[in-house]
C-alpha cells in the first residue's frame, strides 16, 4: 500500500524554484528517508506535504485522497505530523504535559473538557496519561515526566518532541533531521527508537545529514539537490550512485569555495 504521493510538485519563492516538478511515493511499510545537500528543498518539500506551505504546481495525496493546500491542523487530524528541525516544545510544561497536550489534540473531548470534572473526562484524562506514560517510556524519558521541558537536554528535547508527534497517532509522521545536535550513541538510540515506530506500523518519512543514522535506518531514500530529485532507491543504491556523489562532492567544493573566499576577506 501506498501512504504517501506526490506528484510534479512544484514551489517557487519569487524567481527562486526551491522544489521542481517533484514526484515520489512512500510505501506504507518502513522508514523513507530525503536526503540532500543544504538548501536542496528537503524543509520545504516536508512544508509542502503538511501544509505549512502551499503548492505552486502539483498534488499531494495522503492514503489515496488529495491533501493539496490544506490547512496544517486539517492534515493532522487526518494522521499526518511532522516534527520540526528546531524544537518547538511547551516549555513552561512537564515532560509529560508535553505529550499529553499532543494526545488532547486527538482525543474525542480534547483539552478543554479536560477542565470540566465530569466521569467521561476523568476516564479519558486517565487514559490520556496513561498514553503518554507508554510514550515517554518509548523514547526512554520515563524517569524525566515530571521535570520541565525547558531543562531536558537537546537530545531528551528532541525525543519529546517526538513523543508528542506520536501521541496523536499518526499514520504517517514527519521528522525533519531528528539527529541534529545529537551524539553518536544518542543517534544510535535514535535510530532503533525510529525503527520501533515503523515496526508499529507508523510509516516514518525523514529529512536528515547524517548518513550513518540514514544508511542504517531507512529502507528507502529520495536525494534531492537544487529543488529537483536525483535518484531514489535502496540506500546502497543511492550511496553509489554517481548522480548523488556528483551533488555531494558539488555542494562540498562549494562550501570549500565559499570558506575560501572568507578567508581572503
Ligand atoms: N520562505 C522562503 N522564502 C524564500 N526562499 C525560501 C523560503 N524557504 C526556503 N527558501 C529557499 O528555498 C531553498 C530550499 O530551502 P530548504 O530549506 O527547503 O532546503 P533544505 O534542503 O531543507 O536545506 P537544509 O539542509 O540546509 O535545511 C533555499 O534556497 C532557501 O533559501
Amino acid at each position: 500500500m501506498t501512504r504517501l504521493v506526490l506528484e510534479n510538485v512544484t514551489k517557487r519563492f519569487g524567481g527562486l524554484v526551491a522544489v521542481d516538478n517533484v514526484s515520489f511515493t512512500v510505501p506504507e511499510a518502513g522508514v523513507t528517508a530525503v536526503i540532500g545537500p543544504n538548501g536542496a528543498g528537503k524543509t520545504t518539500l516536508f512544508s509542502l506535504v503538511s501544509g505549512f506551505l502551499t503548492p505552486t504546481d502539483g498534488r499531494v495525496l495522503f492514503d489515496g485522497q488529495d491533501i493539496t493546500g490544506l490547512a496544517p491542523e486539517k492534515i493532522s487530524a487526518r494522521g499526518l505530523v511532522r516534527t520540526f528541525q528546531l524544537v518547538k516544545l511547551f516549555e513552561d510544561l512537564s515532560t509529560l504535559e508535553n505529550v499529553k497536550v499532543g494526545r488532547h489534540l486527538h482525543t474525542k473531548a480534547g483539552l478543554f473538557s479536560a477542565f470540566l470534572h465530569t466521569p467521561a473526562a476523568r476516564r479519558e484524562e486517565r487514559e490520556v496519561e496513561a498514553r503518554a506514560r507508554d510514550l515517554l517510556s518509548f523514547v526512554g524519558l520515563q524517569h524525566k515526566a515530571d521535570a520541565d521541558a525547558s531543562g531536558l537536554s537537546y537530545g531528551q528535547q528532541r525525543l519529546l518532541e517526538m513523543a508528542r508527534a506520536l501521541a496523536a497517532d499518526p499514520r504517517l509522521v514527519l521528522l525533519d533531521e531528528p539527529a541534529a545536535g545529537l551524539n553518536g550513541e544518542e543517534s544510535e538510540a535514535l535510530s532503533r527508537i525510529i525503527r520501533r515506530i515503523a515496526d508499529n506500523g507508523t510509516t516514518v518519512l525523514l529529512i536528515e545529514h547524517d548518513m550513518t543514522l540514514v544508511m542504517n535506518t531507512a529502507d528507502r531514500v529520495v536525494v534531492v539537490d537544487f529543488g529537483r530529485k536525483i535518484a531514489e532507491g535502496t540506500p546502497a543504491e543511492v550511496r553509489v550512485n554517481p548522480a548523488v556523489i556528483a551533488a555531494y562532492l558539488g555542494s562540498a567544493a562549494t562550501a570549500k569555495a565559499a570558506e575560501q573566499e572568507k578567508l581572503n576577506g
